[in-house]
C-alpha cells in the first residue's frame, strides 16, 4: 500500500515565509530574497517528505498568499484595475490580495472568505465579461521542475475547475456555465504541460463536491472536465475531495475517466457507507483519507487498520491518505519544549503525521500487526488519557435548566431600558475591540514570557497602552470605547491560556490568511474558569473615561472552533463547559460596572455542516443555545454586543437573530454589503453595525466612501438600529492608518447625522 498527503503547510516551521513576506511588504527585502525564502521552504519540506517514505509528495501546494489567488493568476483571472496599475507580476498578485494605495494608484483588495469549514481564508477571484481565461501562469510547472531537479517526483496539485467555478465571483453577466468551456480548455493546457514535464499523477482538489450537489452541478462538472479528459495522455488524474462526504455524486464520479478518487473518512460521516455501497471500478484507485488533516490527536491505528482491511477485502486498490491538506495543522512537535511528554505523546502535527503514515504503511503489510511495538504503543494512548475529567464541571452542567438559555425581558423592552440608560446619539460609533498590536506590544509580551519583565512591569505597560488608547478614542470622538486588547496575543489563545482544561503551545502556528497565523490552544479536558480574566483590564479602562466602555470577551462557540477540540466528548458538551466559564466572566464584568459587554462569535459559522440537512440537528441546535447561556443572566440595561467576521450569513440570518444579542457587528464591507437585503427581508431584530470599511487592507477609506457605504445600509436598515464601526478588530493595522481611518469614519457619521436632521 502506498501513502499520500493532500498538501503541506507553507509558512515555514518557524514562520520564515511570514516574516520574509512582511519584510517584502515594507520593502526591507527584495523580490529575489523573498523568492529564495520560498524555494528554501519548498526544498526542505519535499526532502523531509521524501525521507519519511511518503509515496505521493505534493507540489504547487506552496503559495505566497493563497491557492485560489494563485489559480486565478494562473488562468489570467485578473481584474482590469489591477492590470492597469502597471505593477510587476508579484506586486499585482499582492495588490489583488491586500489592495494597494500609493504612487501607482488606489485599488481595493479582492474579497476574502472562509475556506469551507476551516479558519483558513481564501481570496475570492473575480471574472468580468471581458476576462480572457487562458493559461498564462507558470507556477505549477516551475515548482514541479524545481522538485524534479532535486530528484523528487511530485504530484502537482491544482484547485479543481469545478470548485474554482463555484467559488468565483461573477461581476458581469457571464455565469459559471458561460465560462466553463474556456476554463476547461485552460486547465487542459495545464494538464498537458504537466504531463509533458513528466508528471505521472495530477491532483485536482474538488472540496466543493461535499456540499449538497444538484444535477446542474454535476452537468457543470462534466462540461468543465470534458477538455481535461481529452487532454489526458501519460498522466493520471486524481479527483480529490475533502471536508465531508460525496454521497450525492460518488457513483456518478466513478463513471468519469479519473484514475483516482480521494475521499474523506474523517469528516465524511457517510463515506464508509457510500464506498461500500457499490462496486469499485477495476481501473481506479481509492485515496482513502483516514488520517485527520485538521486535528492534532494521534491517529487510532486499530481503527484505521480495520477500515483498510475492509477496503482491501472488498478488492479496492487503496492509497492511504490524509483527510484534507495538512495546511490546517502546525508543522512539528519538535519545538514544543514546555509541553510534558505525557501530553505530547497524544499529538501528531504535520511532521508526526508523516511518521504515522509510514508506520501504518508497514503495519498494514503484516498479517498480524497487533504484536508490533508501534501498534501496542498507539493502542495504549487511547486508554490512558490523564486529568481530563472535572466532576464539578460535569455536575454544574447537569443542573442547567431551560430558563438558563433565555434572557429576560424580551428584546424590545430591553432596548427601551438601554436607550434611556446610555443616551447614545443616532448612529453610535464604536470599534470591534482590538487596537494595533504594534511591535512594542508584542515585544512586551515576549519580554514577559522570557522572564525579562516582571508581572508588574507588564501590567504597567499595558495600562499605559490602555490609557493612550482611550485618549485617542476620545480625541477621535467615538461614542462607545474599548480598552484595545493589548494584553491578548489572540482572542482565543488568550482565553485558552486562562481557562482550566486547555493546553497551549509555543510554536504551533497555523496559517489563517496571507501572512497571518494563529496558535490554536488544545482542549485537553473539562473546562472551567480559575478566576476573573478580563475584569481588571476593563475596569481600569472604564475608570479613565465617562463614555461607556465595552467589555470584550470571546464566545464559547468561537473558542471551541478556533481551538483543537477533544475527540473523546462531544463538541456540544465542550462548548457548554466553555459557555459556563464565560458566563461567569460576563456576570463579573457587570458586577464591576461594565455596562456594555461584547461577546465575540467571530467563528460562529465555522463548524456549520456543509450540507443544509445537517445544519440544525448537528450544529445550530446547540451552538445558538451555547451563546444564549453566556448572556442570559445579565440585567435588562446591560447591553450585549456580539461580533462575527468573514462569512456568509444570509442563509442562517434567523439563527443569528436567535442569539438574542442587543447589537451585532460584522464583516460585510469586503463583500459589498451583500447581507443587507436579508436583514431587511427577515425583519432582523438585533441592532447592527455591518462594518463601514475593510480593516484587512492597509488602505485608508475616504469620508465619501464611508458615507456611500452608510447610505447603502440606510436603504435597508432602520436608522435607529444602525451602528457605525469598522468591520473587524484593528490589531493587524498600523497606528497611523488606524487613526486616519477612524477619523474619517467619525466624520462620516457626523455628516450622516446632519443629513438625517435636515430631512426631518
Ligand atoms: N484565532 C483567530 N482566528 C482568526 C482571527 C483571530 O483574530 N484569531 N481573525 C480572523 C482573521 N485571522 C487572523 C489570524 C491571525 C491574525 C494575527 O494577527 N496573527 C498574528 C499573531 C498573533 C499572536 O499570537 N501574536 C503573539 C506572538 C507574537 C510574536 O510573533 N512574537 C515573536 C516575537 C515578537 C517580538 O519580539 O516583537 C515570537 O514569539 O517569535 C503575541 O502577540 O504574543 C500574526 O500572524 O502575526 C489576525 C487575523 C479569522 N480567524
Ligand atoms: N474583539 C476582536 C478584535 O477586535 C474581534 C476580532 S474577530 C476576528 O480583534
Ligand atoms: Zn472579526
Amino acid at each position: 500500500m502506498q501513502t499520500s498527503i493532500i498538501g503541506y503547510p507553507r509558512v515555514g516551521t518557524l514562520r520564515e515565509l511570514k516574516f520574509a513576506t512582511e519584510k517584502f511588504f515594507k520593502q526591507e527585502i527584495s523580490e529575489t530574497q523573498l523568492q529564495e525564502t520560498g524555494r528554501e521552504i519548498r526544498r526542505r519540506q519535499w526532502q523531509l517528505q521524501k525521507a519519511s517514505g511518503l509515496d505521493f509528495i505534493p507540489s504547487n501546494d506552496f503559495s505566497f498568499y493563497d491557492l485560489m489567488l494563485d489559480t486565478a493568476v494562473l488562468f489570467n483571472c485578473i481584474p482590469k484595475e489591477y492590470k492597469k496599475a502597471g505593477f510587476t507580476a508579484l506586486d499585482t498578485y499582492f495588490a489583488m490580495a491586500r489592495g494597494y494605495q500609493g504612487e501607482k494608484g488606489d485599488v481595493k483588495a479582492l474579497a476574502m472568505k472562509k475556506w469551507f469549514n476551516t479558519n483558513y481564508h481564501y481570496i475570492v477571484p473575480e471574472v468580468e465579461d471581458d476576462t480572457e481565461i487562458s493559461l498564462t501562469g507558470t507556477k505549477p510547472f516551475t515548482e514541479y521542475q524545481e522538485a524534479a531537479a532535486l530528484g523528487i517526483q511530485t504530484k502537482p496539485v491544482l484547485i479543481g475547475p469545478f470548485t474554482f467555478l463555484k467559488l468565483l465571483r461573477y461581476k458581469g453577466r457571464k455565469n459559471a456555465a458561460a465560462i466553463a468551456p474556456s476554463l476547461g480548455a485552460a486547465y487542459a493546457a495545464a494538464v498537458q504541460k504537466l504531463q509533458s514535464l513528466g508528471a505521472t499523477w495530477i491532483q485536482l482538489d474538488e472540496p466543493y463536491l461535499v456540499h449538497d450537489i444538484t444535477g446542474d452541478d454535476l452537468q457543470l462538472l462534466k462540461n468543465v472536465y470534458a477538455p481535461i479528459f481529452a487532454a489526458k495522455s501519460t498522466g493520471k488524474l486524481l479527483l480529490q475531495t475533502y471536508f465531508g462526504d460525496i454521497r450525492d455524486c460518488y457513483k456518478d464520479l466513478l463513471q468519469l475517466p479519473f484514475d483516482g478518487i480521494g475521499v474523506d473518512f474523517i469528516e465524511g460521516k457517510e463515506t464508509q457507507h457510500t464506498v461500500f455501497s457499490c462496486a469499485f471500478p477495476k481501473d481506479k484507485v481509492l485515496f482513502a483519507g483516514l488520517l485527520n488533516g485538521k486535528n492534532i490527536w494521534r491517529n487510532h491505528y486499530p481503527k484505521t487498520l480495520e477500515i483498510l482491511q475492509k477496503l482491501q477485502a472488498a478488492g479496492i486498490p487503496v492509497v492511504l491518505n490524509t483527510s484534507c491538506s495538512l495546511l490546517h495543522v502546525p508543522y512539528t512537535l519538535q519545538h514544543e519544549t514546555k509541553l510534558d511528554d505525557s501530553y505530547k505523546a497524544h499529538f501528531a502535527f504535520a511532521e508526526e503525521k508523516l511518521t504515522e503514515l509510514a508506520e501504518l504503511k508497514s503495519l498494514s503489510a503484516l498479517s498480524d500487526p497487533t504484536k508490533e511495538p508501534a501498534y501496542i504503543a498507539n493502542a495504549a494512548l487511547f486508554t490512558n488519557r490523564h486529568d481530563c475529567v472535572n466532576e464539578a464541571v460535569r455536575q454544574r452542567l447537569s443542573t442547567i435548566r431551560d430558563s438558563d438559555f433565555t434572557r429576560q425581558p424580551a428584546f424590545a423592552e430591553r432596548a427601551a431600558c438601554q436607550k434611556k440608560a446610555f443616551r447614545l446619539p443616532l448612529f453610535p460609533t464604536t470599534t470591534i475591540g482590538s487596537f494595533p498590536q504594534t511591535a512594542d506590544v508584542k515585544a512586551a509580551r515576549t519580554a514577559r514570557r522570557k522572564g525579562e519583565w516582571t508581572e508588574r512591569e507588564y501590567i504597567d505597560f499595558n495600562r499605559k497602552k490602555i490609557a493612550d488608547c482611550l485618549r485617542l478614542q476620545e480625541e477621535l470622538g467615538l461614542d462607545v470605547l474599548v480598552h484595545g486588547e493589548f494584553e491578548r496575543n489572540d482572542m482565543v489563545e488568550y482565553f485558552g491560556e486562562h481557562l482550566k482544561g486547555f493546553l497551549f503551545t509555543e510554536k504551533a502556528w497555523v496559517q489563517s490568511y496571507g501572512t497571518r497565523c494563529v496558535k490554536p490552544p488544545i482542549i485537553w479536558g473539562d473546562v472551567s474558569r480559575r478566576q476573573a480574566i478580563t475584569v481588571p483590564w476593563s475596569t481600569y479602562a472604564q475608570s479613565l473615561t465617562e463614555h461607556p466602555l465595552k467589555g470584550m470577551l470571546t464566545g464559547p462557540v468561537t473558542i471551541l472552533n478556533w481551538s483543537f477540540p477533544r475527540e473523546d466528548i462531544s463538541l456540544k458538551e465542550s462548548t457548554y463547559q466553555i459557555a459556563l466559564a464565560i458566563r461567569d466572566e460576563v456576570l463579573d464584568l457587570e458586577k464591576n460596572g461594565i455596562r456594555i459587554i461584547q461577546i465575540d462569535e467571530a467563528a460562529l459559522r465555522e463548524k456549520l455542516p456543509l450540507r443544509k440537512s445537517d445544519w440544525f440537528r448537528e450544529y445550530l441546535d446547540w451552538a445558538i443555545p451555547a451563546f444564549r447561556l453566556v448572556h442570559s443572566g445579565v440585567r435588562p440595561e446591560t447591553q450585549i454586543h456580539t461580533h462575527m467576521c468573514y462569512s456568509e450569513f444570509t442563509d442562517i440570518i434567523h439563527a443569528i437573530d436567535q442569539m438574542d444579542a442587543d447589537v451585532i457587528t460584522f464583516e460585510a464591507s469586503r463583500s459589498d454589503l451583500q447581507i443587507l437585503d436579508s436583514l431587511l427581508e427577515n425583519k432582523f431584530q438585533t441592532a447592527v453595525g455591518p462594518g463601514v470599511y475593510d480593516i484587512h487592507s492597509p488602505r485608508v477609506p475616504s469620508v465619501e466612501e464611508i458615507k456611500t457605504a452608510v447610505h447603502k445600509m440606510l436603504a435597508k436598515i432602520p436608522a435607529e438600529k444602525l451602528w457605525i464601526n469598522p468591520d473587524c478588530g484593528l490589531k493587524t493595522r498600523g497606528l497611523a492608518e488606524t487613526s486616519a481611518s477612524l477619523k474619517n469614519m467619525v466624520q462620516a457619521a457626523r455628516e450622516i447625522r446632519r443629513e438625517q436632521d435636515a430631512e426631518k
